[in-house]
């Protein structure tokens, strides 16, 4: 049995997730394909529940950043076809082949590099074009032009799929958007022969922009409830379920007489006596240091992170003595006051998305589904 002996632990609502997924379907022209992005552990939320989750929800692909996450999948048995939205090494053309991994192409050479480690089985690829978000992607129409001409002439490469990436679907201002949907179309008429998939939406573009000329989305963000950025939150058409929350609970409390200090370089002098809880958690657990001066819910109680956050643990002061044990919710609700990843991005001057990733594999996922705990993920055991 899956269990953990730390009072830290992190709450993924599948019922959120798959929530989220049937609120962008609604939204969607009949027979889009959703792709359940779950790179980066599924965004903090754990790879093999979510992917799980969304399947069963009706996400019919998996994307994620690298091969080795798709790998990861294939072993834990996912068979739905995977998407690896980042580059791969030619060499492991084979490898992704031989695990019906679709791979992202982005110029002639790598497909020349690539077609020596292809024996038997068919590599799918996805052609990646670069209309504005200069990362990765075939800058101009020849490159194109040049791979499907080498590709479409092998019967071991299959190109499966043409995409683009939006820099900026998440800002009310469509400008730049509207011109990358421009320069895709235009690069789609290069192709002697359109891919059957064709993609270019995020969360953002999937709910705010017109996916009528594409047949797939690539679903992250707003899978795990979080609206993709509070510039457009007011444009979501559909509400959304945040699915994490994080609790811990204190393991000592202890009076502090005013004067006296709290944590590394004693740089907290307590200003009066003062009532200060110790929790478990710290910047290994994706806590990070400077989560100095946020507050988190103690009981239903507004309490200040203060002194250094440690490694594993960190210190806050409570409004009154508490009793050892008693939770604190560090992402999550409490009657009527709450605590969102936004929040806490906000304090660190980031994003959500950055914030959820952080979270570290030794913060213990308990999965709940129909209201129940159906699975705890400990990676230490
Ligand atoms: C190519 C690609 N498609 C889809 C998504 C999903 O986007 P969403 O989570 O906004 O729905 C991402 C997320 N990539 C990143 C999200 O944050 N930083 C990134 O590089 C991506 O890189």
């Amino acid at each position: 049995k899956n269990e953990f002996h730390r009072d830290t632990w992190i709450e993924v609502d599948l019922d959120a997730i798959q929530y989220n997924i049937s609120q962008l379907a609604g939204q969607l022209k009949q027979d889009t394909v959703i792709m359940a992005v779950v790179k980066a552990n599924a965004y903090g939320h754990g790879y093999l529940e979510v992917a799980e989750a969304a399947l069963e929800a009706g996400a019919e692909w998996l994307a994620v950043a690298f091969l080795d996450e798709a790998l990861f999948l294939r072993k834990h048995g996912f068979t739905a076809p995977i998407l690896v939205l980042g580059a791969a090494r030619p060499d492991d053309a084979g490898l992704a082949a031989a695990h019906g991994i679709r791979l992202t192409v982005f110029s002639a050479d790598w497909i020349r590099s690539a077609r020596e480690f292809l024996e038997a089985d068919v590599l799918h690829i996805h052609l990646k074009i670069d209309t504005g978000m200069g990362r990765l992607g075939f800058t101009d129409q020849n490159g194109l032009a040049d791979a499907e001409a080498f590709a479409s002439d092998d019967s071991l490469i299959n190109i499966e799929g043409a995409f683009t990436h939006f820099a900026t679907a998440d800002e009310p201002d469509r400008t730049y958007a509207d011109q990358q949907h421009e320069r895709f179309l235009e690069f789609l008429d290069v192709f002697q022969q359109k891919p059957p998939m064709i993609h270019a939406s995020n969360s953002a573009g999937a709910f705010l922009r017109d996916n009528s000329a594409f047949n797939a989305v690539r679903f992250g963000i707003s899978m795990y409830g979080l609206v993709p950025s509070g510039d457009i939150r007011h444009e979501m058409p559909a509400p959304l379920k945040p699915a994490l929350s994080m609790y811990t609970k204190m393991v000592q409390v202890k009076k502090l007489k005013q004067g006296e200090k709290v944590s590394y370089g004693a740089t907290y002098t307590a200003g009066q006596d003062e009532w200060i809880a110790t929790l478990p958690i710290g910047y290994a657990d994706g806590w990070i240091r400077q989560m100095q001066g946020f507050e988190v819910l103690a009981g239903e109680h507004r309490a200040e992170i203060i002194g250094r956050v440690c490694m594993d643990q960190c210190m806050i002061r409570l409004p009154f003595e508490m009793q050892e044990g008693s939770v604190v919710t560090l992402v999550g609700e409490v009657l009527n006051d709450r605590i969102l990843l936004d929040d806490i991005a906000a304090h660190n001057g980031t994003i959500h998305y950055e914030s959820a990733c952080l979270l570290t594999a030794r913060v213990p996922r308990m999965y709940r589904k129909n209201g129940v705990i159906k699975k705890v993920f400990n990676h230490l055991n």
